[in-house]
């Protein structure tokens, strides 16, 4: 029997996710974080699920997307992706996106940004309706499992007095010993082999502090410290100089291709992106400026996974390594980035996850880190199914929102705090 894979409905859910009072060099995390969850589904009754950014200027292009795609079929992605969809330009043009921390934000990454989404539930549609994982219709995987690393957050031990938020158990960490702390526990509760510190927060010997801490701690093991652009090329290279004997990469020491490209002609230590190289406009000067020998793929703004499997052969082409970048994210995305991490070759680095950070999810049964690694689905599509009770509480959740936390703001989550707090000028040291 032929399958009728026309889309009869798309259906678009915002929701407020809890999350932790991780820091960043803009602020802290807000106590919940929007996503959004769009689900095609077929004259047939298959059901194809995304995810992606939930803040409005997102909702605000998926609606458009979402009457466009119906009527059309799963199997017509190439022809999404060419539609012309008008971006409200007030959206765009900030030098960094607040609170994405992931480069400047131009109308076409925004607009990629939500047709990602659309992609990945095309692909779960198509995977479902055809018995074929989405690693499947990308080619097929080239391993069995994908290797994640644990990414080590300074945090408070909760959000501010007097705001609502759900408790955590990870503790505080705001020192050396907080930080070994957390990684201790990620290897504990996920068995991750590699670590990723979030820095650009504390003066950076503070930082050179807890990285050598972790070094000792876990003698041999991969290490990363990624803060966000807020050093100067000449702190860079201190930092560099400082930590060159434990770091895998350093990532985004300070902000743009031409300062990413003075560091790294001054220095040993591998220099990682996801903030001077996030569009494909961008390649061409940071790869043959030597500016950077990693760069980290995601799917959402890099506009899907077949976009990020193009992104992986222009790496491989330049001798540019891969890893993969993570904002905050459910299991749908984990799911759709363990698939098209499970197709690329070249991809030799752990990926960045933010999902053990979140305790809640909208997925029937939450997927798992063993040793640090998720195992390749080859059920159909994404190989994940939604909770439904799960995803109205967290929509309700949402629509009971008074607005302040539709739109990610790290900086107004940290002035609750500090009233005095201004999202820093760059560089920060
Ligand atoms: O690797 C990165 O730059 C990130 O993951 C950016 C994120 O937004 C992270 O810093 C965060 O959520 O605070
Ligand atoms: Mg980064």
């Amino acid at each position: 029997m032929t399958r009728d894979l026309t889309v009869a409905e798309v259906r678009l859910t915002p929701i407020l996710v809890a999350d932790p009072p991780l820091l960043n060099t803009q602020g802290v995390h807000q106590p919940y974080t929007p996503r959004l969850i769009v689900e095609v589904v077929t004259a047939d009754g298959t059901t194809g699920l995304g995810e992606t950014y939930g803040d409005t200027k997102y909702l605000e292009l998926a609606r458009p997307l979402a009457e466009h795609l119906t009527g059309r079929r799963v199997t017509d992605v190439n022809e999404l992706f060419a539609l012309d969809l008008a971006v409200d330009e007030s959206r765009t043009g900030a030098a960094v996106d607040a609170g994405g921390l992931r480069g400047v934000q131009t109308a076409d990454k925004l607009r990629l940004s939500v047709l990602s989404a659309f992609e990945v539930a095309c692909l779960d549609a198509q995977g479902k309706a055809s018995g074929l994982p989405v690693h499947a219709l990308l080619g097929g995987r080239v391993r069995d499992s994908v290797e994640y690393s644990a990414y080590l957050f300074y945090k408070w031990a909760g959000h501010p007095d007097g705001v609502a938020a759900e408790p955590d158990d990870w503790g505080a960490a705001l020192d050396p010993a907080g930080v070994v702390a957390q990684a201790r526990r990620f290897t504990e509760r996920h068995g991750f082999t590699s670590f990723k510190l979030k820095g650009g927060v504390f003066p950076p010997e503070e930082e050179i502090a807890a990285v050598r801490a972790l070094a000792e701690a876990f003698p041999g093991r991969p290490l990363r410290l990624d803060p966000n652009g807020a050093w100067s090329v000449e702190t860079a290279l201190k930092v560099a100089g400082e930590l060159h004997d434990v770091l895998e990469y350093l990532e985004d020491p300070t902000l743009g291709t031409p300062a990413m490209a003075e560091v790294s002609a001054a220095t040993e230590v591998p220099l990682a992106t996801n903030m001077c190289v996030t569009t494909f406009g961008e390649i061409r000067e940071a790869f043959t400026r030597d500016a950077v020998q990693v760069l980290l793929c995601d799917h959402h703004y890099w506009g899907g996974l077949r976009n990020t499997g193009h992104l992986a052969a222009i790496c491989a082409a330049f001798g540019v390594g891969l890893s993969m970048h993570s904002n905050t994210h459910l299991g749908i995305s984990l799911a759709a980035m363990t698939q098209v991490a499970a197709t690329v070759p070249g991809l030799h680095h752990a990926c960045d996850s933010h999902y053990p950070w979140q305790a809640e999810d909208v997925l029937t049964e939450r997927i798992a880190f063993t040793g640090g690694r998720v195992a390749v689905s080859d059920a159909p599509g994404l190989g994940v199914e939604l909770d439904r009770d799960e995803l109205a509480r967290l929509h309700r959740r949402w629509a009971e929102d008074d607005g302040t936390l539709r739109d990610r703001d790290d900086a107004a989550a940290m002035r609750v705090a500090d009233p005095g707090w201004r999202t820093p000028a760059m560089p920060r040291w």
